[in-house]
Formats: C-alpha cells, sequence, structure tokens
C-alpha cells in the first residue's frame, strides 16, 4: 500500500511559488525543477501571455515534475485545463469562473484558490461556494502586478474563522515574509521574490525559514 498522502491533503503551511511568465517549456521546466526540490508546498502554474496550447503544453509538462516531488500543481485561470491535465486543483480570480462550477468539474479534493484582494465578504462567499483557500493582496508593492489593489495584513487574522487556508500574496520578500506570517498566512504565495532572486532555490529557504 502507498502511504503517502495526495499531495492536497498534506500540511497547508509554507510556500506558495507561482510561475513566471515563460515562453521557452524547457527554460521553464529549468528555472522551475530547483524551486520545486527547496521544499515549496504547492506551485501555481500561470503564464498570462502564452497562447491557450502553449499552455496547456506548459501545465502538462509541469505536472509529472510537480507529481514526482510530491507538490500540488495549481493551474490559473483555467479550471478547464486543470481537468484536462490531471492537476490538483485551479485557482480562479474575479474574473475567472464560477468556484462551484470548478468545484463540480474537479471533484471533492481538488485545491480550489479564491482571489479575495481586501474584501473579507469575497472570501466568505468563496468558502460557501467550495473553496479550499482564500488569498488575498496585495500586500505590498507588487513588481509582477504594480497596480494590484492593496489589502491590509489584518484582514488575515478577521479570517481566520473560515476554517480554510490563508493564502498572503504581493510584493512579498524573505524580509517582509515573517509580518504576513505572523498576521496570519498560512500560505505565502510569490512570484518574482522566488524567481528573480539570484538563487532561487535559497529564496525559497528563507521564505521557509519565516514559518520556523
Ligand atoms: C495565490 C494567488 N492569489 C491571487 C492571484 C491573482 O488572481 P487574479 O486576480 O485572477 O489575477 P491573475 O493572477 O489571473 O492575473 C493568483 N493568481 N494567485
Ligand atoms: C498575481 C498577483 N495577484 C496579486 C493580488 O494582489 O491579487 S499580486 C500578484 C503578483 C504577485 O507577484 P510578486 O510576488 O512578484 O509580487
Ligand atoms: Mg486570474
Amino acid at each position: 500500500m502507498n502511504s503517502t498522502p495526495p499531495a492536497s491533503v498534506r500540511p497547508r503551511r509554507g510556500v506558495y511559488a507561482i510561475t513566471p511568465d515563460c515562453t521557452d517549456t524547457v527554460q521553464l521546466l529549468q528555472r522551475v525543477e530547483p524551486v520545486l526540490d527547496a521544499g515549496i508546498v504547492w506551485l501555481q502554474y500561470r503564464n498570462k501571455t502564452a497562447s491557450p496550447a502553449l499552455r496547456r503544453m506548459q501545465a502538462s509538462a509541469l505536472q509529472p515534475a510537480c507529481r514526482a516531488r510530491g507538490v500540488a500543481l495549481i493551474v490559473n485561470d483555467d479550471w478547464r485545463l486543470a481537468t484536462e491535465i490531471g492537476a490538483d486543483g485551479v485557482h480562479l480570480g474575479e474574473d475567472d469562473g464560477d468556484i462551484a462550477q470548478a468545484r463540480a468539474a474537479l471533484g471533492r479534493h481538488a485545491l480550489i484558490g479564491a482571489s479575495c484582494y481586501d474584501d473579507a465578504g469575497r472570501a466568505i462567499a468563496a468558502v460557501n461556494a467550495g473553496a479550499s483557500y482564500v488569498a488575498f493582496g496585495a500586500f505590498f508593492p507588487s513588481p509582477t502586478k504594480p497596480r494590484a489593489r492593496r489589502a491590509d495584513p489584518a484582514l488575515l487574522g478577521h479570517v481566520a474563522a473560515l476554517g480554510v487556508a490563508r493564502v498572503a500574496i504581493g510584493g512579498i520578500t524573505p524580509d517582509n515574509a515573517r509580518s504576513i506570517v505572523a498576521a496570519g498566512a498560512d500560505l505565502i504565495a510569490v512570484i518574482s521574490g522566488v524567481f528573480d532572486a539570484p538563487d532561487p532555490a535559497r529564496a525559497v529557504n528563507a521564505y521557509r525559514a519565516c514559518f520556523d
């Protein structure tokens, strides 16, 4: 019997890395593999510039790399793509479709995340619709999304009773992550702080230390 639990039910605390836009799939894997090996909990495949065909190819390439390391793969924006490639879940923002529909398609074990920005009411609605985690941000100026609306860290404490994982995103660095974890974040979601770092695996370790 395989005693290893599926990635979706392992402890939900730690680093949630999100891929940068990258057109070259070989290079994408070369950038992601050391990050997976460094001990992240979840990986989100996000590419805002790729065609649907390239997104399918890249998500399919990431799936076995994540599976081999016990890291859950979450597809951004597109629950149909998540089902097609056998991902562990999907992340949905305000323009990305219906959480209940995604839950019905992906099944009860899937990780379904909802962007809640600075809005606790949105988080309550998302959990009622079937979300597995709620994401808030941006907590700091984000190099990736400079125009992201800003959220107050106190919000993370206000939604503790929802009983789902709380993800923090937006400009999180190894220097400011500890304050966000102290405010109540279970996972910190990061793009530039990991993938623009001179040594991404070392950056993951610095973020991980903020949970000690
Ligand atoms: C973990 C996490 N949190 C928030 C987002 C942002 O989602 P969204 O507002 O739909 O914006 P895009 O990422 O689609 O540009 C996210 N992707 N992941
Ligand atoms: C994709 C995304 N969503 C955000 C939100 O606030 O909802 S901030 C963001 C970008 C996160 O990248 P970085 O770690 O480079 O700041
Ligand atoms: Mg989106």
